[in-house]
């Protein structure tokens, strides 16, 4: 696969896009075959790197996989390889994608042992698995650290529920504990658990499974151990984030777009943080209508002051959509100041919108002011490297709204969460190639 796009700027797109299935949801849902000797089969399942290399990872670790369509599979783990799970291949492999952490849990549950690498994903901050590792030794797992080899690996003869009271509510580390505590004799509280609907889907999904767990969607679960737990079908939700970041593509290009069947009663607050930067939006039925707009001004606070937009974990806005705020941002009238609270090099890419014309000030790692340039005058396109997907992302939103060519490097960042973007943005009218 090439490794670049090359976009001429300052099209007006127009028409309907389709969102994928959600690749945080995906991550989870696809570690969650291995609870079952029984079939599961997913659908709306997104055709991305990081996906796609999770699978590839469950297959060589014994699980069996039929992909019935493109986005229809099913998987049955009667026959795991403990042995795999342990050996260098998997250690590389799996050390590719944040998302292979989540593995652990089930094993756990399962088999009474997981071998976590060190993860992947985003370079983007520290991103500690603490909360992960302290949740498996509540539940009674034994923890070893190879420092020579870099691996993770956990123990038990027999996990037991218990109440704990998270660090911090982590997406990922919320899923693992959930996973491996749905077999775990008696009953485990989990406070301060993340709620994202990723994690809302996956507990709908543990229970279709035979699984059972209460508070839903609340920051408070509450799960009864099973012995055992089933098959099941799940099918996942639209990507929110690729919501977002369509949002964001169609204010900052002028263009007038439809996000069809975009899940709209599961956006939360995001709907609305574009709305506060001036951006009309209709939501009709389950579809997304964007409106063509000259120009869109962010709000202030009740009170006249500047308008701050930060993460926070949900029902707060998500950390994964700033980049692409911040990006629309600067062709806004208006100012803002975008604080992200959770990663601390996540802002670190707006040199090079600053590059391409934009006016925004980096206060410290996690706070940016963007003063923006009310269509006053135009982007210019440039030369630049994708440090992470939502980055990436962002950096290419400018260049399509931007004067003249941009070549943007490194887009296996992109790949890893945008499925097909070339193609389905060319669809829409944009000039973008991969070269
Ligand atoms: C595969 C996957 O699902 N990845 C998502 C998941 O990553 P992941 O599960 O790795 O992220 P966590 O939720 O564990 O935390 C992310 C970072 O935020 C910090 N933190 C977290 C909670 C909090 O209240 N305060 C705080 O500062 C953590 O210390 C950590 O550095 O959740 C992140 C936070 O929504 C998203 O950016 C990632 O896209
Ligand atoms: C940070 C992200 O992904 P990951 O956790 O897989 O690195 C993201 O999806 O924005």
């Amino acid at each position: 696969m090439s490794s670049a796009f090359e976009v001429r700027g300052g099209n007006r797109l127009q028409g309907e896009i389709v969102p994928q299935g959600a690749k945080n949801e995906a991550l989870q849902i696809i570690s969650a075959v291995m609870l079952t000797p029984e079939k599961v089969t997913i659908s709306n399942i997104p055709d991305i790197v990081d996906v796609n290399l999770l699978i590839e990872l469950l297959g060589e670790a014994g699980v069996k996989i039929n992909r019935v369509s493109r986005d229809v599979c099913e998987f049955q783990a009667d026959a795991i390889d403990l042995d795999y799970l342990q050996s260098p291949e998997f250690k590389k492999k799996s050390g590719r994608l944040r998302g292979s952490v989540m593995i652990a849990g089930p094993l756990l549950a399962r088999f009474g042992k997981a071998f976590i690498p060190k993860p992947g994903g985003d370079k983007i901050g520290r991103r500690r698995l603490d909360t992960h590792i302290i949740g498996f030794e509540r539940l009674g797992a034994k923890f070893i650290y190879d420092s020579d080899d870099n691996f993770f690996r956990l123990e038990t003869t027999g996990l037991k529920g218990t109440y704990m009271l998270l660090d911090e509510p982590s997406v990922t580390g919320t899923a693992n504990i959930v996973m491996a505590a749905v077999m775990a004799e008696g009953t485990t509280t989990i406070y301060n658990a993340a709620c994202e609907p990723y994690l809302q889907q996956l507990c709908k999904m543990l229970v279709r499974m035979g699984a059972k767990i209460q508070g839903i969607g609340s920051n408070m679960l509450i799960i009864e151990g099973v012995k055992y737990l089933g098959g099941c079908e799940h099918a996942m939700l639209p990507d929110m984030i690729e919501i977002g970041s369509f949002i964001g593509l169609a204010a900052m290009t002028q263009s007038e777009i439809t996000i069809k069947n975009a899940g709209v009663e599961h956006l939360g607050i995001i709907p609305e943080k574009f709305r506060q930067l001036g951006i009309n939006l209709e939501i009709r039925g389950n579809d997304i209508y964007i409106p063509s707009q000259e120009t869109y001004e962010i709000q202030t606070f009740l009170d006249g002051s500047i308008l701050t937009i930060s993460d926070h974990p949900w029902p707060g806005f998500t950390p994964d959509l700033l980049s692409i705020v911040l990006v629309v941002a600067t062709q806004a009238k208006g100012s803002v100041m975008i604080h992200q609270k959770m990663f601390e090099s996540r802002l670190f890419f707006v040199d090079k919108l600053i590059d391409m014309g934009a006016q925004i000030v980096l206060c410290d790692p996690h706070r940016a002011v963007v003063i923006g340039l009310g269509r006053q005058h135009n982007l210019r396109g440039i030369t630049m490297s994708s440090p992470d997907i939502r980055a990436g992302v962002s950096l290419l939103i400018a260049a399509l709204s931007a004067e003249g060519k941009s070549t943007i490097q490194n887009i296996d960042q992109i790949d890893r969460g945008y499925q097909y973007i070339d193609e389905r943005l060319r669809k829409l009218g944009a000039d973008i190639k991969r070269i």
